[in-house]
């Protein structure tokens, strides 16, 4: 099969994650003979830098030719430590997401046997987590007007969701929730908020199509704390933009590590696919970061275009390599692999290159001097 791919590779680790996750893709189209052709399209930081704008017209372009999108991700402490800049590279991944449509913003939190007593919670909280979040992904107030008045001493941020927005990330996630433990729960602020009591009423209307699916109605605050003390109680998660971003961040720790987590952004038309994490511009450039969310993410574009062979091999693929103790520095910081190491082992194993018992002190471990 023949697709075509837009890479964006964004600022910080942007690049150097993207990269191990098109190893792991070419390494697909030759175990399979697909074609993968990708064109690069620049968004964020690295965007303003080339054209003064966040998300240039070239980048959309690029993007709508496409079969669907990989992402890294954008951010810049130039502008982050900048409250009065009025380009700033975030605008350019909502822009992106609001032209795509990807109003669904689907976020999978798997455990790792093998990791778990690396995690910063206890055991026997994390055992058996296996949960996804659907966070929808092009409205509310992300997306509302965003001001300031009174001379800049009153600021302001409108969130809006109209039912439209609300039924249809919905559905995907009731549809989700009846192939998996048919367990849903609506996180929201229901006893403060009117757009989530918009939510509530809603979601509540579609569940009657639904009727196999168990909903639950969570407030986000109580959410956020369950998730620590008990994760494994929770199947589907679906919630609204800002708490669906909090909420997966959150869920990182659960894993133990926000590099892990992958994630699939669908709408009606192009399927785009980016790592939960941002740009973790410390890390940039020192081969140190976590490849395994960005990897997996490019999975999920493998199940989008139909190939779940492919992706339950990229899965394998990673499984094999955390199995097996080839992790990067937030996993463990004692011993730990480069960002390229893990991705050439990942490849490797799709290329049924690793033997039986590969021997680790082969391989280089880093030095754990290097920051
Ligand atoms: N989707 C996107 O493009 C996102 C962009 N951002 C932007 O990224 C910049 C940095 O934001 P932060 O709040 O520091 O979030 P971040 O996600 O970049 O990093 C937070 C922390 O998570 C850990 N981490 C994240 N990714 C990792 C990886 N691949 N491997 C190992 N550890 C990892 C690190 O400990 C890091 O300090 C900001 O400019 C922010 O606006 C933040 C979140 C998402
Ligand atoms: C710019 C942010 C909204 C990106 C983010 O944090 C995310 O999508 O998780
Ligand atoms: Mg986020």
């Amino acid at each position: 099969m023949k697709k075509k791919i837009a890479v964006i590779y964004g600022d910080g680790i942007g690049r150097e994650v993207t990269e191990q996750a098109i190893k792991a893709l070419d390494a697909v189209a030759e175990v399979y003979n697909h074609t993968f052709i990708y064109e690069r399209g620049l968004l964020g930081a690295e965007a303003i830098d080339a054209t003064g704008e966040p998300l240039p017209h070239k980048t959309i372009d690029i993007a709508k030719k496409s079969d669907a999108v990989l992402f890294g991700a954008v951010g810049d402490p130039r502008f982050d430590n900048n409250p009065a800049a009025k380009v700033r590279p975030e605008q350019g991944i909502l822009a992106i997401r609001k032209e795509l449509e990807l109003y669904s913003n689907i976020r999978p939190v798997v455990s790792y046997k093998s990791l778990n007593h690396l995690s910063p919670l206890k055991l026997r909280n994390i055992e058996q987590v296996d949960f996804v979040i659907y966070r929808e992904l092009s409205s509310g107030i992300y997306f509302g007007e965003h001001y300031t008045n009174n001379n800049g001493g009153t600021a302001h941020d409108v969130c809006t969701y109209n039912v439209h927005e609300i039924e249809r990330i919905a559905h995907s996630a009731f549809r989700t929730a009846q192939q998996r433990h048919k367990k849903l729960h609506l996180v929201d602020k229901a006893n403060v908020m009117e757009t989530s009591r918009l939510w509530r009423k809603t979601v509540t209307e579609v569940a009657r199509q639904y009727s196999d699916v168990e909903l639950k109605f969570m407030y986000i605050d109580n959410a956020a704390m369950q998730l620590i003390i008990n994760p494994g109680q929770f199947d589907v998660i679906l919630t609204e933009n800002l708490f669906g971003d909090i909420l997966s961040d959150e869920s990182g720790a659960i894993t133990g590590s926000l590099g892990l987590l992958p994630s699939a952004s669908l709408g009606s038309k192009i399927g785009f696919f980016e790592p939960v994490h941002g740009a973790f511009n410390e890390a940039a450039g020192k081969d140190i970061a976590n490849p395994v969310g960005s990897i997996l993410s490019a999975a999920m574009m493998l199940e989008f275009f139909n190939m779940p062979e492919e992706a339950d091999l990229v899965k394998q693929a990673v499984s094999w390599t955390l199995n097996s103790g080839f992790v990067t520095r937030d996993i463990d910081s004692v011993n730990y692999y480069y960002t390229s190491t893990i991705g050439d082992l990942i490849s490797d194993f799709i290329l049924g290159k690793i033997p039986d018992a590969v021997n680790k002190s082969n391989i280089e471990l880093m030095k754990s001097t290097i920051i």
